[in-house]
């Protein structure tokens, strides 16, 4: 959805453009095409796309600042290198993973291609980050059970953590994504299931998008993310948030248009509301968070039929942008 993505950047001479994820850099090159004299910023956590973003840098004649780090370090990058509050035109978050960390068998994010169980969008960088070796080997049955359900929303989380742990116990050390999806694959009758769209997926993708989201943290890291790159938009910037499965669209959601509890998984609007003192708090919180920011639309944005014939990758891709408005509440 790149056409709509620089539709609403809608990037200037001058301005700044903060690239959250810059991966390849497909769309920083393309805010670069359009206009060269933009300046971009261009932020990932993974070594290997920085290495892409130096590269830009040095073959450009544009400003382009690399910048090395998660979501939740940009504030301290961007002032480390200059970059004040208030002062971004546009941001980009394209999240999930690249292709280059998808397709490369050692990074052990893929279950079609054997290779260790990693997963880390850092790679080795951070010593204290777990890789999901050891989230599958040494988390309990229980902390399992609620990663699996929770990030990967999969009915039979309960049966796959009990067949890890009871792997674990038989076999031994869970090395590689070959031996996880065969552990979660016992759990089923068949290998491949229809997903909602119909299309034949491996049932164990649930279970490592849920592992994943879980080594990476990724759905606080762009919560986090959103509230940090609103201090550095200036009033009338607009950041646009590009995902490919609900969780991270409900987050980008309840950012921009508030909370709406009909849509909150394992919350009964009734419960809530039989306590008014949640229903009060939820309420001022809605306001708050409301007030941050003025939705570009009211409905999520998503590719078109004839794009998703050309590229069925982009099917569940789901586009979400708004403005910042004047008043910053996040910092009261
Ligand atoms: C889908 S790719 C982006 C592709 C890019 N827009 C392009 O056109 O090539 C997502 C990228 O975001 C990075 N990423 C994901 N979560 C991140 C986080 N919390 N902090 C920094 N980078 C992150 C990943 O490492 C990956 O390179």
């Amino acid at each position: 959805m790149v056409d709509e993505v620089l539709s609403i950047i809608n990037p200037k001479p001058n301005q700044t453009f903060l690239d959250m994820t810059f991966g390849a850099g497909g769309h920083s090159r393309e805010v670069l095409r359009i206009s060269p004299d933009t300046r971009v910023i261009a932020l990932d956590r993974d070594p290997l796309a920085h290495s892409y973003a130096v590269e830009l840098q040095q073959s450009s004649e544009s400003t382009v600042l690399p910048l090395l780090g998660k979501f939740t370090d940009i504030e301290r990058l961007a002032s480390d290198v200059g970059i004040q509050p208030g002062t971004v035109d546009s941001v980009l978050f394209d999240v999930g993973t690249s292709s280059m960390q998808f397709d490369t068998a050692e990074r052990g994010f893929a279950l079609s291609r054997d290779g260790p169980l990693d997963m880390r969008m850092d790679g080795s960088r951070l010593p204290d980050q777990p890789s999901a070796c050891e989230v599958v080997n040494l988390l309990s049955e229980n902390d399992l059970y609620h990663i699996i359900k929770k990030y990967g929303e999969e009915n039979k989380a309960r049966k796959i953590a009990n067949m890890i742990v009871e792997s674990r116990y038989a076999y031994g050390r869970i090395e590689t994504t070959q031996q996880l999806a065969n552990i979660v694959k016992s759990v089923f009758d068949i290998e491949y299931k229809k997903d909602k769209m119909q299309r034949h997926s491996h049932v164990a993708t649930k279970t490592f998008q849920a592992i994943r989201i879980f080594v990476n943290n990724e759905l606080n890291e762009l919560s986090n993310g959103l509230e940090m790159v609103h201090r550095l938009l200036k009033p009338g910037g607009v950041c646009v948030v590009l995902s490919f499965h609900s969780l991270e669209d409900r987050i980008a959601k309840r950012h921009f248009h508030g909370i709406n509890l009909e849509d909150e998984p394992n919350m009964s609007v009734r419960d809530h509301y039989r306590n008014s003192k949640i229903a009060h708090s939820m309420d001022a919180v809605t306001q708050i968070m409301e007030k941050c920011w003025k939705p570009y639309s009211k409905k999520v944005i998503t590719p078109s039929d004839s794009h998703c014939k050309e590229n069925p990758r982009a099917r569940s891709a789901k586009l979400r942008a708004a403005y910042k408005l004047e008043v910053n509440k996040y910092n009261i």
